[in-house]
């Protein structure tokens, strides 16, 4: 099978080696003409992923007819914000009858869409060609070949096994599911309540505040996704759980590591630039508390982060305003 990547940052490179490592031919289109030549010639992309040495045969270009051309699977892992603007760009070069996989964890500002409805839209595919993987995937452990489980989603089970076969290793191994509402939305919303751990973490605070964050937010994202159409057996599952226990714990996470910056009293600017690379859930908390207000669900981390990020609330205020909060039954 032949892959197309588009995107050579952490996630992008780094799925372009399991996909090798899967069997698969695969090709990377990124911006920087610098990074393209190091990973074609020198097998290596420092700027993301210092110290890993990437399969020989994986090339880039900064042309995205030479790493779309024959692809069977294009795999999309860019900033969500700037997915449909790219897209819509490269749609007359997507190769005919090839299926897309969004690797990205965002919901879209303008429109509040998940990034397999901006993929769908923008290429003009039906979903059922359409996939998003997700799951507790910190891209340099992946990179080590630490073993790894993930979930590959579709409406169509054999689109999902068909990418679940590209990109199964002895070191990663997908799952799939046929809910994709329920495996995005944990992806995206995760990020949100990883801000929020790090916000609590970055204030001194200790593991119970960090478990009661985890866990009322396991309950906002299943709330979010039931309003939605989910089915409630994705949240507790790999995508769900999985990737908020791995988000919200690790400092190699940039959305939990941004977060601790904003508690220990950086500005956003300041955090999002000492932090470096994607933390979506900076203008996906935006998105997402759009979307929960659409259709009239709660979701008062998320609100509180929205606050913090973006409204001007001063750290100090975020548990006094959760924990001022009507009492009520434990519970989604
Ligand atoms: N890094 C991880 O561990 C990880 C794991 C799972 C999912 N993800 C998701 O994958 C997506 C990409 O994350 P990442 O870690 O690779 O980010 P990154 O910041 O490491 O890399 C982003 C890449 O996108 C490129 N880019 C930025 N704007 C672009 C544009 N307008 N057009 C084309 N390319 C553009 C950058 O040059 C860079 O190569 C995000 O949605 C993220 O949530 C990341
Ligand atoms: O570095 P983050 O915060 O974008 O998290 C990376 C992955 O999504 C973890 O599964």
């Amino acid at each position: 099978m032949r892959a197309a990547v588009l995107g050579t940052g952490a996630w992008g490179t780094t799925f372009a080696c399991v996909l090798a490592d899967a069997g698969c031919e695969v090709a990377l289109w990124g911006r920087s003409a610098a990074v393209c030549e190091q990973i074609t010639t020198e097998h290596r992309n420092t700027a993301y992923l210092p110290g890993i040495e990437l399969p020989a045969a994986i090339t880039a270009s900064t042309d995205a007819s030479v790493a779309l051309a024959g692809a069977d699977l294009v795999v999309i892992a860019i900033p969500s914000q700037s997915a449909r603007a790219t897209l819509e760009r490269l749609r007359t070069l997507m190769p005919a009858g090839c299926v897309a996989v969004s690797l990205m964890k965002g919901v879209e500002l303008s429109t509040d869409q998940r990034m397999s409805q901006v993929v769908a839209e923008a290429l003009g595919l039906p979903a059922d060609r359409v996939a998003v993987v997700s799951g507790p995937n910190l891209a340099r452990e992946i990179a080590e070949r630490q073993p790894t489980a993930t979930v590959v989603a579709s409406t169509s089970e054999e689109t999902a096994q068909l990418v679940a076969r590209a990109c199964s290793s002895a070191a990663f191994r997908p799952y799939t599911n046929t809910d994709v509402v329920g495996v995005e939305l944990c992806g995206a919303v995760k990020n949100v309540i990883a801000v929020a751990v790090g916000i609590a973490q970055g204030r001194g605070l200790g593991y119970n505040t960090r478990a009661t964050i985890i866990t009322r937010g396991l309950v906002e994202i299943t709330r979010l996704g039931l309003a939605l159409g989910a089915d409630a057996e994705t949240f507790p599952g790999l995508a769900g759980m999985g990737d908020l226990m791995a988000t919200c714990a690790s400092p190699l996470s940039r959305n939990h590591s941004l977060g601790v910056r904003i508690g220990q009293g950086m500005t956003l600017d300041e955090a999002i630039a000492a932090t470096g690379g994607t933390a979506e859930g900076v203008k996906s908390s935006r998105s997402v508390l759009e979307l929960a207000e659409s259709v009239g669900v709660e979701m008062p981390i998320t609100a509180a982060v929205v606050g913090v990020l973006h409204e001007g609330l001063p750290v100090a205020d975020l548990a006094p305003l959760l924990l001022a909060r009507p009492r009520k039954a434990e519970g989604v």
